[in-house]
């Protein structure tokens, strides 16, 4: 069960209740694919459910056919096993439906081999023009020019640089890949642009360039954490949690996987803040070492390791007032009492968001989730983790490239869209970011995307023009689907320390933020900054990154990271 978001039951009108009725709905979904490529009218579902935007917008038109043919395939084989997704929170077992997925993929390939297209999938992205004239590939192109265009339909502010939208598959970043000057990407717009315009712009900014890899780095290889392991729920909620698992009157087994989850991630996350162990604790233990009773000289001494612990200086003086009137009051001696306290106030203060840690996904259409933050602190990254998660969750996700700012961002996003099976809408560096946001909801919502996450560029907190510039983007959402963004998640760099609590601040002021997710714990000696954030904001954290991989993106829950916080095993 997942307990990193909640989903209503919009899907629950498909329900089937055993994998055999989901291997029906499969079959069901095949044959379908079967007729509609017969007839020549490939997929005509998702024709006539853009029909009536026919008329609108020939915005995308100016993709090149090569890139379409490739979405026309390749989209559209994957678009069957995504409505075989749909179905997946009644399926089992997640491995029943990867088993699923595979012979529908299977299938559908088998179709097109059949219709005289008998090139593997990835020769499919070297068609040419002329190769795609004949037979159905033609009307498939049609019908994805339509649902391209359709998609781009009412541009809110004319594109500045007046680029041609590109919607891009997984796939399509691949054969991007191969092609660099394909119209996706363009490798010399981006050199330019990275060195032209889009740096002065940055240098007007007062912005400059994060100096780090991107997070390209092969992804990693570890298998999905057993929390990201999507079980049905006979009650439709998930919870990956183990207190929640303990209430659940489910069998055994879960509980055992529930007990085993508790293990890895607690000593995953022990291993992961090493360094803020090493330091916070090690220096606290060390303090403690000794004393044989609490005295004012043992405060003093905890204040400054409080404060250098990124507790900030608020935090830090009310903590220690708290601590004192608890000890005066119970009349406490001893020094591990003391820590105590510390250790229950420091988790008082995380969990002082009224709000639940975990998502709630909304009941109709996409869940939209706007990612913001100063460069660097690691955005982007965090997107293709959380997509993956998502993805993994059986969940379909639109990445919507908005940082324009930063050419290579839009790469960077294209690859973790490919790495993790998203699809990734992005335009030409130097586009109007709320533009490729409006093109990029339309998009999302005509293709039911469960859910679409918009990457912002990085903006230095203090800019007026780029506070602004993301003001009008979450305006944009609103108006173009009223109620969203659901989430407005902020990326804050743990080691940045207490600059990390203004960050929170500026951009609560400018656009509302509902979550918090903290970078590089893993690479921070100080883990004071949860607290103090939390204290400050009362906004929830929602996840932690503890690495540069794919997993490496866990749920908060604040028990399980003060427990590791506080966690002893060194000899002091
Ligand atoms: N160690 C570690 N590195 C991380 C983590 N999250 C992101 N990074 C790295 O931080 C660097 C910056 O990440 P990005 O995702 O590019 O940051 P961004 O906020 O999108 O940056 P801009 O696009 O410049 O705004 C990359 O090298 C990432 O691999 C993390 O949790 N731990």
């Amino acid at each position: 069960m997942l307990g990193w978001f909640k989903k209503k039951f919009r899907k629950q009108t498909d329900a089937a209740e055993t994998v055999e009725t989901e291997q029906q709905l499969s079959a069901d979904i095949d044959e379908q694919v079967v007729v509609a490529v017969e007839d020549g009218g490939v997929f005509e579902s998702e024709d006539s459910l853009l029909k009536s935007d026919e008329e609108e917008s020939p915005v995308f038109a100016a993709a090149t056919d090569e890139v379409v043919v490739e979405e026309a395939v390749v989209f559209d084989v994957h678009d069957e096993a995504d409505q075989e997704e749909t179905t997946t929170a009644e399926v089992q077992t997640v491995e029943a439906e990867q088993q699923l997925s595979a012979d529908t993929n299977e299938q559908i390939i088998v179709v097109v081999e059949d219709e005289g297209v008998s090139e593997p999938e990835d020769s499919l992205f070297e068609l040419d023009k002329e190769e795609t004239s004949a037979g159905f590939l033609s009307e498939t192109v049609d019908t994805e020019e339509d649902i391209v265009s359709a998609a781009s339909d009412v541009v809110a502010e004319p594109d500045s640089a007046g680029a041609d939208p590109v919607v891009m598959s997984a796939e399509q970043t691949a054969a991007v890949e191969l092609e660099p000057l394909s119209a996706v990407v363009d490798g010399s717009q981006l050199a330019t642009a990275e060195q032209g315009d889009t740096a002065d712009e940055l240098q007007e900014a007062g912005i400059k360039e994060a100096d780090h890899s991107y997070g390209l780095e092969p992804p990693g290889l570890e298998e999905p954490e057993a929390d990201e392991i999507s079980v049905v729920d006979p009650g439709g909620l998930e919870s990956a949690h183990p207190q929640a698992a303990e209430d659940s009157s489910d069998v055994s087994t879960s509980k055992t996987r529930q007990v085993q989850t508790r293990k890895t991630l607690f000593q995953r996350l022990q291993e992961r803040l090493g360094k803020t162990r090493d330091s916070f604790v090690y220096q606290l233990d060390r303090l403690f070492l000794g004393k044989k009773e609490i005295d004012q000289e043992l405060f003093e001494q905890l204040e400054e390791l409080l404060i250098t612990s990124d507790l900030g200086v608020g935090t830090t003086l009310d903590l220690l007032d708290i601590a004192r009137k608890k000890v005066k009051r119970e009349q406490l001696r001893d020094p591990q009492s003391l820590k105590s306290i510390i250790r229950d106030q420091i988790l008082t203060y995380i969990e002082a968001s009224e709000q639940p840690a975990e998502l709630v996904m909304p009941e109709e259409g996409p869940f939209v989730i706007m990612v913001v933050g100063v460069n660097g602190v690691g955005k982007t990254t965090t997107i293709g983790k959380l997509a993956a998660k998502f993805i993994r969750s059986g969940q379909s996700v639109l990445l919507v490239a908005a940082d324009t700012f930063r050419a290579a961002a839009i790469n960077q996003l294209k690859i973790w869209g490919d790495r993790v099976g998203a699809e990734v809408t992005a335009r030409s560096p130097g586009a109007d970011p709320s533009s490729v946001v409006f093109d990029g909801l339309e998009y999302g919502v005509a293709r039911a995307f469960d859910v679409i996450i918009i990457d912002t560029a990085g903006r230095l907190h203090t800019s007026v023009n780029l506070m602004a510039e993301l003001k009008k983007i979450r305006r944009v959402i609103d108006k173009k689907m009223p109620g969203a963004p659901h989430e407005v998640m902020l990326v804050l760099d743990a080691t940045t320390g207490q600059n990390g609590v203004s960050q929170a601040k500026l951009f609560h002021e400018a656009v509302g933020i509902s979550g918090l997710a903290l970078t590089k714990l893993d690479g921070t000696a100080k883990g004071g900054i949860i607290a103090n954030v939390c204290r400050e904001m009362k906004i929830p954290v929602r996840f932690i990154g503890i690495g540069e991989q794919m997993n490496d993106l866990r749920d908060f829950n604040a028990r399980e990271f003060v427990d590791a916080l506080f966690f002893s095993q060194d000899k002091v």
